[in-house]
């Protein structure tokens, strides 16, 4: 089923989340509820925290050529460790969890992640460009962070002061 997605400031997304230890049908059902509320929001990746979840878990489904967003293409990911990082990239992010904004972020360019898909099986990524960008910014969320903390002090403060704004417009 559809979940809430947390929005930035709410203090859960703060949480650094905890490692799956039971690879069950809990997990799936709240695997197949992450799905549905990205899918539901339009997004293209989306953390466990970001539906008040705190556990290491994150879903990517990235946009092929042809502009389709295929769930063959869905990855899973539990437990994930970033083994491998290098290079550099600048990429214009959003976030579910700060929804309207979209900021330059810098990256590793190339990087090489370990995890565990939804039956235990570990899983070995190695992956560049934008979907290097989602499995960064995913796994910030299971730091407790959100991607507007890689901003600069000014570009922070645009963005706080834009989106008080935005708060009191909605009130
Ligand atoms: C108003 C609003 O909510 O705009 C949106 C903002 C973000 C998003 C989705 C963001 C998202 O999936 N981010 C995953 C992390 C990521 C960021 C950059 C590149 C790869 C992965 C969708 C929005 O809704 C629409 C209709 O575009
Ligand atoms: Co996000």
């Amino acid at each position: 089923m559809i979940r809430e997605i947390i929005t930035y400031p709410n203090k859960l997304l703060r949480t650094k989340s905890k490692d799956v230890e039971r690879f069950d049908s809990e997990l799936h059902t709240l695997l197949d509820d992450m799905y549905e509320t990205m899918i539901a929001s339009n997004g293209v990746g989306l953390a466990a925290i970001q539906i008040a979840i705190p556990l290491n878990i994150l879903i990517i489904n990235p946009i092929n050529e042809d502009d389709i967003q295929n769930k063959d293409d869905l990855i899973e990911a539990i437990n994930p460790k970033i083994t491998h990082k290098d290079g550099e990239q600048v990429y214009q992010e959003g976030c579910l969890s700060v929804p309207g904004f979209y900021e330059d972020i810098t990256r590793a360019k190339h990087i090489i992640v370990e995890y565990y898909n939804r039956f235990g099986e570990k899983q070995t990524i190695e992956c560049e460009d934008f979907l290097a960008v989602a499995w960064q910014h995913e796994m910030e969320h299971l730091e407790g962070h959100v991607f507007i903390e890689n901003l600069s002090f000014t570009k922070r403060q645009k963005f706080e002061k834009e989106w008080k704004n935005k708060i009191k417009s909605k009130k």
